[in-house]
């Protein structure tokens, strides 16, 4: 119980500060959020501590999200004045796609900073954005990890800055299915029951995710399931794509 209310508040803080004082010298801050779950994956306070500077809502790992969902969700951020793109960070043209969405709608300099809450791929994109120029410096207890700006020709000025806010709703199963917020292995064996509810009208799988395990062969010593095992794959299965393209909320539900 202690640990899910402790949710790093600390670093919360020192966050909420930072993005604060940094707001009036930025051109835009990227949020990325899971193109599978656009609303709770993002930071609501966010836009409050920003102020007037812009905000550009990335949805990422868009592969994995179902593509029309991903439309109605853009569609949804355009309607409410929000510029928002879908991308997927390890796609090797994500630079060129994001830098054209930026200049659209900016003047350089480009003075840029990614957050976003955790496991969304805020490192990824970051490094496709300014290729081999980040610098890093320790995330070790004693080495301080302060914001940094990486300057690349044509105005493009992206700070690294260790942007990570967290999730609201961090028990709500969806962030936990996702990994933006870990789970336990007991949560894992009821996350389980919710994803084959959504899978199994997608793919050719059996009824009962057990049966899955036994094809598999994820059995202890006697034959028996192992359930704990067949439950950890799925959830990492699912999260990773291999049972699928879902999307896990629609625009407006809540
Ligand atoms: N399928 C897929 N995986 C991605 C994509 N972008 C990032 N990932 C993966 O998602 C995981 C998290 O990516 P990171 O870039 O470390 O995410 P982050 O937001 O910086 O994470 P924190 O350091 O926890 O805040 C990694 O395993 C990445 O390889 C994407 O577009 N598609």
């Amino acid at each position: 119980m202690g640990k899910r209310q402790s949710w790093y508040p600390g670093h919360m803080v020192a966050t909420q500060r930072t993005i604060r004082e940094l707001a009036p010298y930025l051109s835009a801050f990227i949020e990325v959020i899971d193109a599978r779950a656009p609303n709770i994956s993002r930071h609501q306070p966010l836009q409050q501590w920003i102020g007037r500077t812009q905000l550009i809502m990335v949805m990422n790992k868009a592969e994995l999200a179902d593509p029309d969902a991903t439309q109605r969700w853009l569609g949804w951020f355009k309607s409410h004045g929000v510029t928002a793109l879908a991308i997927s960070a390890q796609n090797p043209r994500v630079k060129i796609e994001v830098e054209k969405a930026i200049r659209r709608i900016l003047a350089p300099p480009y003075r840029l900073a990614v957050v976003g809450v955790p496991n969304v791929g805020k490192s990824t994109l970051l490094n496709k954005m300014v290729g081999g120029h980040r610098v890093m410096t320790g995330a070790k207890p004693g080495i301080t990890r302060g914001p940094q700006w990486i300057r690349l020709p044509g105005g493009w000025e992206w700070l690294d800055l260790p942007g990570v806010v967290t999730p609201r709703h961090s028990e709500d199963w969806r962030l936990k299915v996702l990994g933006i917020v870990p789970s336990t292995a007991e949560e894992r064996l009821l996350l389980v029951e919710k994803i084959w509810e959504l899978v199994v009208p997608q793919m050719p799988l059996p009824e009962n995710w057990r049966d899955w395990g036994r094809s598999r062969g994820y059995l202890k010593t006697g034959g028996v399931l192992d359930e704990q095992r067949t439950a950890d794959a799925i959830v990492l299965a699912f999260q990773n794509g291999k049972f699928g393209r879902v999307t896990l909320e629609e625009p407006g539900e809540g």
